[in-house]
C-alpha cells in the first residue's frame, strides 16, 4: 500500500490508453504558507475506484479542482490517461454534489447530458455530434444506462436529488472519460438513493473502464466498490486498499496523534479524542457544512463545463 503503490483493479470493458488513468508526480498544493498535501506521487490505473478521505479542509475538493484544471499545481505534475490535466478536458467527467441546480433551472435532462456530450470518441464530427440523429440516440443511451429515460424531458430543477444525480452521471460519462471525479455525489440523499447512486457509478465504471475518484465523507457509503483508499490528513496522504489505509496503526501513524479505526459488522467507524481528525459528521451536518462552503466551488465546475449553474 501507501505511496505510489497501486493494486490492480477491474479490468475495463472498453479499450483505454495504457497510461494509467491518473499520474501525480511529485504532486504539492499550497495556499500562501499553508500545504494541503505534498509530493503526492501515485499512479490509478483505468476502472479504479478509489474513495478520497480525510477531515474537513483536508484538500479533497482542492484535489479534484486540480484534476479539472481549474487549480494549478504549487509543485509537481498530474496527468490523465498520459496528458497534462488541462481545463476542459473531455477525459475528466465531474459529478457535484446535488446542491448547484436552482429549482428554477428549466435546462431539460437530457440536453443537460447533451452538453456533456463532445462526440470524438465515437468518431462523429462535432456538429454531427451536437445536432443529428447519433448524438440523439447517445443522449438516449446514456439515460437509459443510468435509469434516467423516464424524466429525460424534465426541467433539471424539477428533479428529486436521487433523479438528478442519475442524469448528472450521464451528463458526466457522455463523452467517455477516462477519469471520474466525483466531490460527495451521495450528499443530502437519503440512504436508499445514496445505494442506487453508489452502485449506477459503480456500475458504469465497470462497464466503460473510467477510474473514480470519490471524495466523500462516509466511506461505508461505498465501501463494497473500493479499490483502493486516498487519504488526506495534515498534509500527508496514504493510498492502499481499505484493510491497509483503514486500520488504526495506518490511521494513527498517518495523523501522528491516536486513532482508533472499529469494524462494526461492515462498516468502518474511525475514532478519535483529537477534535478535528477525522472529519467524520452526521450526514446532515456535513451536507449543510459542504453546502454553505463549496457550493460555489461545484457551481463553478458545473458552469464551466456544462455551462447551466
Ligand atoms: N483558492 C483558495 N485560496 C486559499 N485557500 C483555499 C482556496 N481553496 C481552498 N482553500 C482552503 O484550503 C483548505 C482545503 O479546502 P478543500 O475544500 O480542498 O477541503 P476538503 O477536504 O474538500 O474539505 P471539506 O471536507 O470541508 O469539504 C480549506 O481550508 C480551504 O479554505
Amino acid at each position: 500500500m501507501m505511496t505510489g503503490e497501486v493494486e490492480s483493479g477491474e479490468v475495463p470493458v472498453t479499450s483505454r490508453t495504457p497510461a494509467p488513468a491518473l499520474r501525480l508526480q511529485g504532486a504539492t498544493l499550497s495556499f500562501g504558507d499553508r500545504t494541503l498535501w505534498s509530493d503526492m506521487s501515485l499512479e490509478i490505473p483505468a476502472g479504479q475506484f478509489v474513495a478520497v478521505l480525510g477531515a474537513n479542509g483536508s484538500g479533497k475538493t482542492s484535489m479534484l479542482r486540480v484534476l479539472l484544471g481549474l487549480l494549478p499545481l504549487t509543485a509537481g505534475s498530474a496527468e490523465v490517461a498520459g496528458r497534462p490535466v488541462r481545463r476542459g478536458s473531455t477525459r475528466v467527467g465531474y459529478v457535484p454534489q446535488r446542491v448547484a441546480l436552482e429549482s428554477g433551472n428549466l435546462i431539460k435532462a437530457r440536453d443537460l447530458v447533451r452538453m456533456g456530450l463532445d462526440g470524438h470518441r465515437w468518431g462523429l464530427p462535432l456538429s454531427v455530434g451536437r445536432t443529428g440523429r447519433a448524438a440523439r440516440h447517445r443522449v438516449d443511451e446514456l439515460l437509459t444506462s443510468v435509469g434516467a429515460s423516464a424524466f429525460a424531458d424534465m426541467p433539471v430543477g424539477r428533479l428529486s436529488g436521487g433523479e438528478l444525480q442519475r442524469v448528472r452521471v450521464a451528463a458526466a460519462l457522455a463523452a467517455d472519460p477516462d477519469l471520474l471525479l466525483c466531490d460527495e455525489p451521495l450528499a443530502a440523499l437519503d440512504l436508499r438513493r445514496q445505494r442506487e447512486i453508489a452502485d449506477l457509478i459503480d456500475a458504469q465504471r465497470r462497464r466503460t473502464g473510467a477510474a473514480v475518484l470519490f471524495v466523500t465523507h462516509d466511506v461505508n457509503a461505498v465501501l463494497e466498490h473500493v479499490d483502493q483508499v486516498l487519504y488526506l490528513a495534515g498534509g500527508r496522504w496514504r493510498l492502499g486498499p481499505p484493510d491497509e489505509v483503514l486500520t488504526s496503526a495506518g490511521l494513527t501513524e498517518l495523523y501522528g496523534a491516536p486513532v482508533d479505526v472499529v469494524r462494526v459488522q461492515d462498516r468502518v467507524i474511525v475514532v478519535s479524542a483529537t477534535e478535528g481528525i477525522t472529519g467524520h459528521q452526521s450526514h446532515d451536518d456535513h451536507a449543510a457544512h459542504h453546502a454553505a462552503h463549496h457550493g460555489a466551488h461545484d457551481a463553478d465546475a458545473l458552469d464551466e463545463r456544462f455551462g447551466v449553474g
